[in-house]
């Protein structure tokens, strides 16, 4: 194999952050580098929300939030775009009027871009994405853990008898056979149910809960240990609701709930991460027609950055 040199971000002391098309962090986009070890796409799909529309604009909201960002990440010494070409795939174009042939569409655009051994960086986009991914995750890897930080549990059966939607994407997941029943945990849950029996059907989908509320309790630390604990040993898929945080540090979402994390905890129980197998990961439900001041959308580009140092951490250990 030839080495390439690995491109990372335009350099914001000769090109300034503003101009240009906006790809994450400024990253250059795929068709401009031989091949990525990461890939970030966008798909800007949310015709399976339940309450507020827009997640569909998300993408291009945390692509433009992400400007900022510098190469070098002290949390974790790690400068994520160094040890890994990390590439910008741009957006899938998928059907909004039948979320069918949309998952069908992600399913088979996930596994083309991963066809090479890339792992995939997914902006959303509203949470029915998790399904299809995980599916495309699933045909390579075999049964996956899933760590799905959220304020929902996400495992509904049904809205108005529709099965595919942004509350239902991880009991059919888990019906389908593709997650680790044993190794996967939701993060974050809080705010109110249908009633008491959304937990227990949940127990057994497979999915051990860390509530928000553990945050206060017990910390980040007791947290990061008992994630480690449920999920090392295999591969591990990564979904991030950004409805995890509270409102208050992530106003632009469809389905906000009160009491949620702070960015600096999520942040940290990312960093948190490094050691685990991380095979692919989203960030979802971004809705930038109710973010404010980018305050969203800056979480979002933070959140995708943790998610890169993790995976070069991984790769220099
Ligand atoms: N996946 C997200 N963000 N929300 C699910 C909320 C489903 C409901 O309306 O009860
Ligand atoms: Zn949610
Ligand atoms: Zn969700």
């Amino acid at each position: 194999m030839t080495a390439h040199l690995i491109r990372g971000p335009l350099d914001a002391s000769t090109t300034p952050r503003y101009t240009e098309p906006s790809t994450f962090a400024r990253l250059p986009r795929l068709d401009e580098v031989p091949s990525a070890a990461v890939k970030i796409i966008g798909i800007p799909f949310d015709s399976g929300v339940s309450y507020r529309p827009g997640a569909r604009f998300g993408p291009g909201h945390i692509r433009a939030s992400s400007k900022l960002l510098r190469p070098y990440n002290p949390a974790l010494d790690v400068a994520p775009f160094d040890v890994q070409q990390v590439a910008d795939a741009g957006d899938i174009a998928v059907n909004p009027f039948d979320i069918v042939e949309a998952l069908a569409t992600v399913e088979h655009a996930a596994t083309d871009l991963t066809a090479d051994g890339a792992r995939l960086l997914t902006l959303g986009g509203d949470h029915t994405l998790a399904l299809p991914l995980l599916r495309a995750v699933h045909k390579e890897r075999g049964k996956i853990a899933v760590l799905h930080f959220d304020a929902h549990l996400d495992t509904w059966d049904t809205y108005f008898g529709a099965p595919f939607t942004h509350g239902t994407p991880f009991r059919r997941a888990s019906e389908e056979g593709l997650i680790d029943m044993e190794r996967s945990m939701h993060v974050g849950i809080r705010g109110p149910l249908y009633g008491k029996a959304d937990l227990e059907a949940d127990g057994v989908l497979g999915f051990q809960i860390v509530r928000s509320d553990d945050y206060q309790f017990d910390g980040v630390r007791s947290i990061i240990e008992r994630i480690h604990r449920r999920m090392a040993g295999g591969p591990v898929y990564l979904s991030i609701d950004i409805d995890v945080l509270d409102p208050a540090h992530a106003p632009g979402t469809g389905t906000p709930e009160a009491g949620g994390m702070t960015s600096r905890e999520l942040l940290n129980t990312l960093r948190g991460l490094v050691g685990l197998d991380i095979v692919g990961a989203d960030i979802v439900e971004v809705a930038p027609a109710y973010d404010h001041a980018e305050i969203t959308g800056i979480a979002a580009a933070h959140v995708g950055y943790e998610l890169l140092s993790v995976l070069a951490a991984n790769r220099v250990s």
